[in-house]
């Protein structure tokens, strides 16, 4: 099977080479199409690539029929509708790590250019004016500089500040006390921060709790004369409350890479002689670019041939321990949900999951969500996936437990998956059996001992002589070949099971005969 890439932003050409090499990729680049192309093409491919420029709107997610993986190559994802993309079971990865330096060197170039008026004297020169008198610019070296957002490049951002020898102060949810001192810098609130501040740099991604956060009421608690830089996002700043600013004499300058509105040919703040900028160039640095676009292009490799990615967005990521730990599981956990949804034979209203022996210990989110994939896809058909299943069961009120256990009853490790239906609860438990691969070893209270595939009868039966016999023939009769079976019972005489893998699926006719003996109390046909 070919897959179909389509690349619509500049990507760098060493960085896509992975996916021109994949044998099963073909890619596409076409970064001049308007959105409205861009609609009608992206029908027929199954990973879309983009930088920060193309606009990834639940329109175009809705038409894009065969899209399963977009890949941001960069770390900024507000120009993609994550909640369209988890709602279609497309996984959306990006580039976190790859372009962390070249933005924390963009924002200590756009300082040091704001700090000594560099752009607006080499402009000066440029139209034959020297003026020494009228650049005048101030130091770093004791100045304050406010970081907001100490994530990877704030890090990095705060790092490089105390090598021009700024006092670094930092506000981030996340920062604790002991961290800023290990840093070598000060934490404070918010408005700690900004109000101590005599440069600010924001360094936080672009969401509802981010947007307009320096906004007018901002500005008035900040020092006259602060200066301030935004290598982050547009929005982050509100531009008219810094346009306002600005102007007042409140903000002596400000060194902007990011805007409101991408792209833009004019734009007021650029009238301001204080304003210095860049067309978002933060990442422009051929390192970065080759680093994003391998990483992305990798991932996108990996999904579509189905391995687990390393930095999905709309599912948590997990470490290669983790991950090589419980990826053995995944298939295991999707039969068994599939396995048992078919032999409750109803819509589930609450889903149980017990991990315990070597599943104790570690993150199972990605069996659960495997496990509610096997189970909704019986009602739900092919698209429900990794990436939504949990949306979907959401959406259908469909409460999903996760449990560790200790007790794992002699297993080195066991899944049991409980389905709540209106009218009953039933159970199933898998192992993993060292070097023969899943196994299924309970069904509700019956011990069995059978791989999860092909197809497979659950019998309920009363236990007396005779049965086996009956039900073999009527079988035989509709040329449906046992290939194993196993037989267990509650006490003698009393209710017992039998589990038959065979080797076609139990048409509605032969299930209907098996039916019909007295003492079979109900037949299930399975198929995984
Ligand atoms: N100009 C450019 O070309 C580039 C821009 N970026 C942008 O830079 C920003 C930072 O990127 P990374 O450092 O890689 O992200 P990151 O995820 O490592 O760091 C973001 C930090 O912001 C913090 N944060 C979240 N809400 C906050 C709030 N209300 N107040 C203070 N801190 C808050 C988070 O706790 C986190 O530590 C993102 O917006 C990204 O899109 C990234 C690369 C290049
Ligand atoms: O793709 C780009 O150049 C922009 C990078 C960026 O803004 C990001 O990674 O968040």
């Amino acid at each position: 099977m070919t897959f179909h890439v389509l690349i619509t932003d500049p990507l760098s050409e060493e960085g896509i080479q992975p996916l021109r090499e994949a044998k099963n990729i073909h890619v596409v680049v076409d970064t001049e199409l308007t959105p409205e192309q861009l609609e009608e093409k992206i029908v027929g491919f199954d990973a879309l690539l983009v930088r920060s420029q193309t606009q990834v709107t639940r329109s175009l997610i809705s038409k894009a029929k065969n899209l399963k993986i977009i890949g941001r190559a960069g770390v900024g994802v507000d120009n993609i509708d994550l909640e369209a993309a988890t709602e279609h079971g497309i996984i959306v990865v990006n580039a976190p790590n790859g372009n962390t330096n070249s933005a924390a060197e963009h924002t200590m170039a756009m300082i040091m250019a704001l700090s000594r008026n560099i752009p607006q004297a080499y402009l000066a020169l440029k139209n034959h004016e020297w003026n020494r008198k009228k650049y005048v610019g101030v130091e770093l070296k004791d100045k304050t500089l406010g970081v907001i957002g100490l994530g990877r490049i704030g890090s990095e951002v705060a790092y490089r500040a105390k090598g021009q020898r700024m006092n670094v102060i930092a506000y981030d949810p996340f920062l604790t006390k002991e961290k800023a001192e290990k840093m070598g810098i000060g934490c404070g609130t918010f408005e700690e921060v900004i109000q101590q501040a005599d440069f600010i740099t924001v360094h936080t991604p672009l969401m509802k709790e981010t947007r307009h956060l320096i906004n007018a009421d901002a500005f008035a608690k900040m020092k006259d004369g602060v200066y301030i830089v935004n290598c982050a996002r547009g929005g982050i700043i509100d531009e008219d409350a810094l346009y306002d600013a600005i102007v007042s004499g409140k903000v002596a300058g400000a060194a902007l890479d990011v805007f409101e509105e991408e792209p833009f040919h004019e734009h007021r703040l650029l009238e301001l002689p204080q304003v210095v900028a860049t067309p978002h160039l933060g990442a422009s640095t051929v390192e970065a670019q080759e680093i994003v676009a391998i990483d992305v292009s990798r991932d996108v490799i990996r999904y579509l041939n189905g391995e687990p990615v390393k930095n999905p967005v709309n599912l948590p990521s997990l470490p290669k321990d983790v991950l090589a730990t419980i990826e053995p599981y995944f298939h295991l956990a999707e039969k068994l949900g599939a396995f048992l949804i078919d032999l409750v034979k109803e819509v589930a209203e609450e889903i149980h999951i017990y991990y315990s022996g070597e599943l104790y210990d570690v993150e199972v989110s990605p069996l659960t969500r495997n496990t509610v994939k096997g189970i909704l896809k019986r009602h739900l058909g092919s698209h429900v996936n990794d990436v939504n299943a949990l949306y979907l069961a959401e959406r259908r009120d469909i409460t999903v437990r996760e449990s560790k256990t200790s007790s794992n009853k002699g297993f080195t490790n066991l899944i049991t998956v409980e389905i709540k239906t209106k009218s009953q609860t039933r159970r199933v438990s898998g192992t993993l059996l060292n070097g023969l691969g899943p196994r299924i070893v309970k069904v509700d209270d019956y011990s069995v001992d059978v791989t999860p595939k092909g197809h497979m009868v659950f019998i309920q039966h009363i236990d007396m002589p005779g049965v086996i016999g009956r039900m073999g023939s009527i079988l035989a009769k509709h040329d449906i070949n046992i290939a194993t079976m196993q037989v267990d019972r509650s006490d003698v005489g009393g209710s017992a099971m039998m589990m038959l893998t065979i080797d076609r699926h139990l048409d509605d006719a032969a299930l209907e005969e098996l039916k019909k003996l007295q003492e079979i109390n109900d037949v299930v046909a399975i198929d995984l």
